[in-house]
């Protein structure tokens, strides 16, 4: 694989936790070559120094940003415009902006910008080159750019309308967290049945990792149950209560429902 998806440099914006993550996905999927990457960060951190070890620059002055050809944000949605406002002036107008934040619309960002702009919407399983990313962007161009950017280590699902980023933020971005609760719950429903906690807590990672290994072969949910469920066994009994109980739906269901509202709420 040839590494580099293009012409240009890549500008990331912001090198918390996503930005970390893309940052580690880009070097280990060589999507992005280090000397192609540009890291704009105002504190040292971890991920941006490995890059800047293999190559990429840290926050080099203004001009070298006229190379770029993407600029992806990964700031909180609430510092994107202090973010943004000292790097436009160096932008080519051709460079795409890309942006990771949850609840801010891509026209903010366009109008703010004059670029043309897409949203993205990854986990940060990108670090391990295992993530899924929601892409939308009414620019072709742009959303071929941010394709190209992501392919490598996400399975980009593409949206039909931004209106639906809010639920995708939810059951992509925001979800490996409920799915972690969801272990964790399940842990301490292992003590509450005599295991130690120390045996719980391994015994239900190991069933994440078995159920995440499970979906990478993209076989239908419904065949990677009846798998495991044997016709009147443990996890049939177990499935059976879960669904009469139905809180595992109304669960799901107040967890979307609170994460699309706030990412609304966001957006304003
Ligand atoms: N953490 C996650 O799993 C996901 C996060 N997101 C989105 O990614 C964005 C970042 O989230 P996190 O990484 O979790 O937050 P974070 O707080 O870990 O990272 C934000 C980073 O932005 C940096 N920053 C602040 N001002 C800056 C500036 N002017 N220039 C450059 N960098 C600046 C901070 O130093 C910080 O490291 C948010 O908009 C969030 O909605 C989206 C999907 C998943
Ligand atoms: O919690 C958040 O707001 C961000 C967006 C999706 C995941 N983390």
């Amino acid at each position: 694989m040839s590494q580099s998806s293009g012409n240009g440099a890549v500008v990331l914006v912001g090198c918390g936790r996503l930005g970390s993550a893309i940052l580690e996905g880009w070097l280990a999927t060589e999507t992005v070559a280090p000397a192609e990457l540009i890291i704009v960060t105002p504190s040292q951190k971890p991920a941006a120094e490995a890059a800047r070890a293999l190559g990429a620059r840290v926050n080099p002055h203004g001009a070298a940003l006229a190379e770029a050809r993407a600029v992806v944000l990964a700031v909180k949605p609430a510092n994107w415009r202090e973010a943004l406002r000292p790097l436009l002036p160096h932008l080519a107008q051709s460079a795409v902006l890309i942006s990771v934040m949850a609840g801010v619309r891509a026209g903010e960002i366009a109008e703010a910008s004059t670029r043309s702009v897409a949203r993205v919407m990854p986990t940060t399983g990108v670090a391990q080159g295992r993530g899924v990313a929601a892409l939308w962007s009414a620019d072709v161009e742009a959303r071929e750019t941010a394709r190209a950017l992501f392919a490598r280590m996400a399975d980009v699902v593409d949206l039909e309308r931004e209106a639906q980023m809010d639920a995708a933020t939810a059951v992509a971005g925001s979800a490996p967290a409920f799915i972690h609760a969801f272990v964790q719950a399940l842990a301490r429903a292992g003590e509450t049945q005599g295991l130690s906690s120390e045996a719980a807590e391994r015994l239900a990672r190991g069933a994440l990792r078995s159920a995440g290994a499970g979906a990478e072969t993209g076989e239908p949910l419904e065949a990677l149950i009846a798998r495991i469920a044997s016709p009147g066994g443990t996890t049939q009994a177990g499935l059976e209560a879960m669904a009469a109980a139905g809180d595992l739906d109304r669960a799901a269901e107040a967890a979307v429902e609170a994460a699309v509202r706030r990412a609304q709420a966001i957006s304003g």
